[in-house]
């Protein structure tokens, strides 16, 4: 069944219950445009940086959550709620919450690649200073279609996108805040190849861009189709991108270019690790 997705490409601001609301009024203006899934931005909640995390953290179910799951039933939607920082036991993590339009929350993914990285002259940045990573894969079923989740790095392993198409994926949602840097150099090729690898649609969802904040990130929020096109996104500013999501696309291009049913797997397979 086709549906209406929507990514709200959030402003983020330093004060929380400014971005609780703001993110509450667009989702509103979302549903009203006949959207059925909503997702928002990567840390939508607190600005993005190792040195806001413990300040913004929340234990789930917590204030923000509690707005998310609130949003998700007055607006009957499925809310893929970006990510929050999240304190659990003493350790925080890089978390998205995902509610139905009942307003309980069916998937809970923690960041599973931290991301840390060194480019010379340009961006070093390491969340592993103050974050864990996640240790589960995160999908969830709609009437629609089944949805894998991944939090921005994630989208650089092909793997955890494979794996979620092998689960049944057709589309897949990476909230995400790549920067100046990374942005203009991978993050449409990143989600072009994660959709052309696997056949599904890619969704990526990124804050607006603030240029006084400490981490710029690069916006661009897109929507790329299984057969590898950019088919919305939009520049840097706040703004709400839509786009109709036909899952039965997913099964042409499928049986188009049969990649998945050619794959040598007596020569090769992909196993899950179990604990
Ligand atoms: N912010 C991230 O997690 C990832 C990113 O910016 C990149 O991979 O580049």
């Amino acid at each position: 069944m086709a549906f209406r997705l929507a990514l709200v490409q959030l402003a983020v601001s330093a004060s929380k219950a400014d971005n609780l609301q703001n993110a509450a009024r667009l989702i509103k203006q979302a549903s009203q445009n006949g959207a059925k899934v909503v997702a928002l931005p990567e840390c939508f909640n607190s600005p993005y940086g190792t040195s806001y995390f413990k300040d913004y953290a929340e234990r789930i179910p917590g204030q923000s959550t509690e707005v998310l799951s609130k949003a998700a039933k007055e607006n009957n939607i499925f809310l893929i709620g970006g990510s929050i920082p999240e304190e659990d036991n003493g350790k925080l993590y890089n978390t998205c919450t995902v509610y139905n339009p009942e307003g309980n929350m069916v998937a809970k993914h923690r960041k599973v690649h931290l991301f840390d990285i060194d480019v010379p002259g340009k961006i070093c940045f390491k969340e592993s200073e103050t974050l864990s990573p996640g240790k589960e894969f995160t999908t969830f079923d709609t009437p629609f279609c089944k949805i894998g989740i991944g939090i921005c790095y994630d989208i650089r392993f092909p793997e955890l996108a494979y794996i979620y198409s092998d689960l049944g994926c057709k589309l897949l949602v990476y909230p995400g805040a790549f920067n100046m840097t990374t942005g203009p150099a991978h993050w449409e090729l990143l989600q072009r190849s994660r959709a052309i690898d696997n056949q599904v649609y890619v969704a990526s969802v990124s804050p607006a861009r603030d240029e006084k904040a400490t981490y710029i990130a690069w916006g661009h929020t897109t929507v790329v189709s299984p057969w590898g096109e950019v088919v919305a996104t939009t520049e840097h500013e706040e703004t709400i991108v839509y786009y109709n999501i036909n899952p039965d696309y997913v099964d042409e291009v499928r049986s188009q270019i049969p990649i998945r049913s050619q794959k040598r797997s007596d020569l090769y397979k992909l196993t899950k690790v179990s604990e």
